[in-house]
Order: C-alpha cells, then sequence, then structure tokens
C-alpha cells in the first residue's frame, strides 16, 4: 500500500512476524516473533530514508533501519533477513541490528523486496522517491529518445481506448494466448518478465500458464490500469507485481527465465521498442533464458499499384491552383507532391499488387545488440515476374515464438487474417518500368531519429535484361526519402482491392505463384480490426 502524507513519501507491508536477532541492545519487545507493519519512509527529518518497523495495534516503532546502510536477504520464498550495518545518519549514532521478517504470501515477499531495492536506489542516487520515471542521471531511453515524443508515447498507451485497440486485434493477442498456452512448460513454474506490459494482458496470460513469478514493467499511466485488472483476477494476481517505470531504469529483485513482449510498431521496428525489449534481455534475462517472441523478420517486394500512386499524386492538386482566393498556390506544388511521398502507406493490400518474390531481413531478439538497431541497412535484389510499372517497395513483418513444445509465428502478411499494423507501403514518385525476367537491386536503409521512429531511404533500380545483359549496368533509378513516424493510414479505401482490368491483362498477376509467409496458411482478407486510426504499434 502507498500513501502521501505530507512531504513524506510513505510505503508499508503488513509482515506475519518480525524477530529481532538477539542482540545485547535488543529490547524483549522487539526479540518477540508478533505481527508487525514494515513503514518506508522518505525524509526522516535529515533527509536519509527509513524502514520503520511497528507492532500491530502500536502506535510507536519498535525499530528504524536506515536504508543507505541496510541489506536484505531472502532466506525462503517468504522468510527473509534485514540487516542495518548501523551508522551516524540523523547526528546519532546506531549500532548493526538484523531482524528476521515472516511474509504472509510469497508474493507480499516478493514486492517487499522490490520496494526495499527501490528505495534504496533512490537512496544511492540521492532521491527519495520510489518508482520514480526521472532520473538524477539519464537512463538509456532519454539519452537516445527526445523528451517531448516520449512524453506523447506513454500518453497514447496511458489510455485505456488504445490498449483495447491491440487487445481487439485478435490476430495478435490470441496468436499470443496460443503460443504461450501451446508452451505451458516454457512458463510453468518460472520467473517471467513482462516488458512493456500494458494492460497486463500478456502478464495473466504467462500466469494462467503457471507462471511462478511474472514482473509486469510498464512505464505509462496503463501501470494503474494494469494493478486494477491484475487485483480483478486474484486466481492470477497473486503471482503477479506491477512494476511502474521504464524497463531501462527499474530494479528487479531477480533474474527472469523468460521475458514476454509485445514490442512491435510499423515496419516491426517503429516506436524504438524493440530496443527496449533488448535492453531488458540484457539486464534481467538469465542466461540460457527464453524471449517471446524470439526473432522477427522484415519482408519486402516490389509493388505495382497504379491506383494508389495516382491518389498520392493528386493529393498535391490542390497547390495547382491558379488562383485560390486570388493567391497562387503552384510555387508550393512541388514540395506538397513530394512531401505526400515521404508518408509511408499504411493499408491492407492485396498480396497480387507485389512483383517479385519477397525477401526478409532476420533481426534475432536473442543476440541482436541495442546499438544495432540505430541503423538497419538492407541490400535488395529481386526477380520481376511481370512486366510492369513499380511504383515502390511493400513490407511487412512476422515474428516467431520459439517454443520449446510449438513454434509459432504472428504474421501481418498481405493475404493472412488482417492485424492493426497492416502492411506499409512506401511509394516512389518517379517509378520504374520492369520486364518479366528483369532483376530489380535497391537498398533500404533505416535510420533511427530521437523520436522513437525512423527515416526511411529507399532506393530501387532495374538491371539490363535480356541477351548482353551480363554487360550492362543501370538501367533506371528511383529513390525516395520517408518518414516512419508520419505514415498514411488509408483505412477508408476498399479493403476488397480489385486490380484494374488494363493492370490484369498487362501483369497476370494472379500467374505469379509468391510465397508470401511460410509456416501460416494464407487466408483472403478478413475483418479490419477496430479503431483503424491507431498511430502507434
Ligand atoms: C504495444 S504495447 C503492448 C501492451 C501489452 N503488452 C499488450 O500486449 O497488450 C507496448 C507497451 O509497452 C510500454 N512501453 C514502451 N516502452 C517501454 C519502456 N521502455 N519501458 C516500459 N514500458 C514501455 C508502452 O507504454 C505500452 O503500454
Amino acid at each position: 500500500m502507498d500513501v502521501s502524507v505530507g512531504q513524506r513519501q510513505l510505503q508499508e507491508f503488513s509482515l506475519a512476524s518480525v524477530s529481532e536477532l538477539a542482540s545485547s541492545a535488543s529490547t524483549s519487545a522487539s526479540t518477540a516473533s508478533l505481527p508487525a507493519i514494515a513503514h518506508f519512509f522518505a525524509d526522516c527529518g535529515c533527509g536519509s530514508s527509513q524502514l520503520r518497523l511497528q507492532r500491530e495495534n502500536e502506535s510507536s516503532y519498535f525499530a528504524s533501519l536506515h536504508l543507505g546502510t541496510s541489506h536484505l536477504f531472502k532466506l525462503g520464498p517468504v522468510q527473509s533477513v534485514c540487516v542495518d550495518e548501523g551508522s551516524n545518519a540523523c547526528n546519532e549514532k546506531s549500532y548493526s541490528r538484523a531482524f528476521t521478517l515472516l511474509f504472509n504470501k510469497e508474493k507480499d515477499s516478493r514486492d517487499f523486496h522490490y520496494s526495499f531495492e527501490q528505495w534504496k536506489k533512490d537512496v544511492n542516487q540521492g532521491s527519495n522517491l520510489p518508482d520514480r520515471i526521472i532520473p538524477s542521471s539519464k537512463s538509456k531511453f532519454d539519452e537516445k529518445i527526445e523528451s517531448s515524443s516520449a512524453k506523447m508515447y506513454f500518453h497514447y498507451y496511458g489510455q485505456l481506448l488504445h490498449q483495447q485497440n491491440m487487445l481487439q486485434d485478435y490476430v495478435r493477442t490470441g496468436t499470443y494466448y496460443a503460443a504461450v498456452m501451446e508452451n505451458r512448460d516454457d512458463f510453468s513454474g518460472r520467473v517471467v518478465v513482462d516488458v512493456g506490459a500494458g494492460s497486463g494482458i500478456l502478464s495473466l496470460f504467462a500466469a494462467q500458464a503457471g507462471a511462478k513469478h511474472v514482473y509486469a514493467v510498464e512505464a505509462s499511466e496503463m501501470a494503474e490500469y494494469a494493478r486494477k485488472l491484475i487485483a480483478g483476477n486474484p486466481h492470477l494476481g497473486d503471482r503477479i507485481t506491477v512494476v511502474k517505470g521504464k524497463v531501462e531504469e527499474i530494479e528487479l529483485p531477480e533474474k527472469a527465465d523468460i521475458l514476454i513482449s509485445e514490442p512491435m510498431g510499423t515496419l516491426l521496428v517503429n516506436e524504438r521498442m524493440l530496443e527496449s525489449y533488448v535492453i531488458a534481455r540484457d539486464r534481467f534475462l538469465a542466461p540460457e533464458g527464453k524471449m517471446f517472441p524470439a526473432a522477427g523478420r522484415i519482408h519486402m517486394a516490389p509493388f505495382s499499384d497504379e491506383y494508389l500512386f495516382v491518389e498520392i499524386a493528386n493529393k498535391a492538386l490542390f497547390w495547382q491552383q491558379a488562383s485560390y482566393y486570388g493567391v497562387n498556390l503552384t510555387p508550393l506544388h512541388e514540395s506538397a507532391f513530394q512531401g505526400n511521398y515521404s508518408q509511408p502507406v499504411v493499408d491492407a493490400f492485396d498480396p497480387r499488387l507485389l512483383v517479385a518474390s519477397p525477401v526478409f531481413h532476420v533481426i534475432d531478439f536473442t543476440k541482436v545488440k541495442e546499438e544495432d538497431l540505430y541503423e538497419i541497412d538492407i541490400p535488395l535484389k529481386f526477380i520481376a515476374a511481370v512486366g510492369t510499372r513499380v511504383h515502390g517497395l511493400a513490407c511487412w513483418f512476422d515474428v516467431l515464438f520459439n517454443g520449446s513444445t510449438v513454434q509459432r509465428w504472428l504474421t501481418t502478411a498481405p493475404g493472412a487474417p488482417t492485424t492493426h499494423w497492416y502492411q506499409l507501403r512506401c511509394v516512389l514518385s518517379q517509378p520504374l518500368y520492369v520486364m518479366a525476367g528483369q532483376e530489380i537491386t535497391g537498398r533500404l536503409h533505416m535510420i533511427a531519429h530521437n523520436a522513437q521512429s525512423y527515416t526511411i531511404h529507399l532506393t530501387l533500380s532495374t538491371k539490363m535484361w535480356g541477351p548482353g545483359a551480363e554487360q550492362g549496368g543501370i538501367l533506371q533509378t528511383s529513390s525516395g526519402k520517408l518518414d516512419l513516424k508520419e505514415p498514411y493510414y488509408r483505412m477508408s479505401q476498399s479493403q476488397a482491392y480489385t486490380v484494374p482490368q488494363d493492370q490484369h491483362q498487362s501483369l497476370q498477376p494472379q500467374d505469379v505463384n509468391i510465397p508470401i509467409h511460410d509456416t501460416e496458411e494464407s487466408e483472403p482478407l478478413e475483418q479490419l480490426p477496430q479503431n483503424s486510426g491507431s498511430h502507434f504499434s
């Protein structure tokens, strides 16, 4: 329980019993093994923090331990010993003392240990507040992310509406549920950390699968809702501790056997939360521990879509007016035209629009270094399956739950059941002409920026084709610079995309047998999740 009293921060725990380890200075009241209440106090009058012990139904404290000089050791699931080395704090000399603490439940013991470590960390860093969101020294998160971006980001995730949008993506949530339940052995009796727990749903799944204990780490105000949801499911909640804070900043009392998280944004990497997942791995995962998911792949293929190309070009037509209330708007036409192409398009498209077999880039979450995600450079090489105009690069991702029992992929591929991520297309303002069998080369170069997203540099080129091609070089090149943070959500368009007749005749895309995903069956486009205007995740 947390209470705020005036300037002081006070946190209290009920203990089944507390007894002082015998010393000459101890009184009979403190050595007796009786129920007690432990209070964490910030600022006991001289600026230092204390752990104070009080017998139930008594108004005074029988012991005060200075957190700066105290250490807590676990003796068993519900038993710990707390040792204060003694100090000169508060201008008075105190001698070393030790207390055996017996908790009512294992969860109480974990919560107490967690709070103890938090308060101690605060003392060491010179702050008196536990669960601090802003540390005295900048965390890895704060070093690389602009504070205004982080503020908006956590404000967004702090709202139930947006968590509901993710929960109502049944492809997403159902795949997580299946992956956890099918792999109970990976969770049963294990310590789990849920990285970015949101509403706490994945923590509850892990507890359902028999986790020994789950630490649900959530930085936004959603942590309070997660506490509420978890408390409302007491048979599971008993094994879950919600930790409010960033994974880059919080401390946990023990290592995890398995991390569970849903850190994927549009194009897998948007939001830069994968970096937090990797940081959590390095900070909290025991050697040989598992990650759910363990890997992700970005899939890419060139596409042809005259409708989309024209639609984007036409958006700038407004700026071609020579007399808008008597004002010539045309000087801004070119800027508006280019600006529209700098927005990656997010929607669900028909996979028949792909003009070549996709390639993929793997990110192994268990091995990748956090810094490796700052810049992602993917060389591209395709063979066009049809003769057509190429309008850009289509991208989607999947992630792997590498369970000990069952391996399961969550895919966002076109043609597969639609998720709230849809797919993403980078449209080039200058299309390329290709012939069937012609090689398309290029590069997708993504550079992370401090607004939790990436600048995308895309280049596609067509190579010489046919007899004598080996002597030839690049025929045509088209490039674009896009901001992944500013997508164009194209959800109002018809989802059952009809390929125009003339395109059918020239491309015959239905003849192209393109394998779009490896393990899951392709199904026709399904209903879209609610609230399709989501701008994160
Ligand atoms: C995509 S949501 C997933 C929520 C939930 N796990 C689920 O599957 O429904 C990601 C969550 O992670 C939280 N988050 C993002 N970065 C974080 C960080 N560095 N530390 C703690 N939480 C973070 C966000 O606030 C958000 O609630």
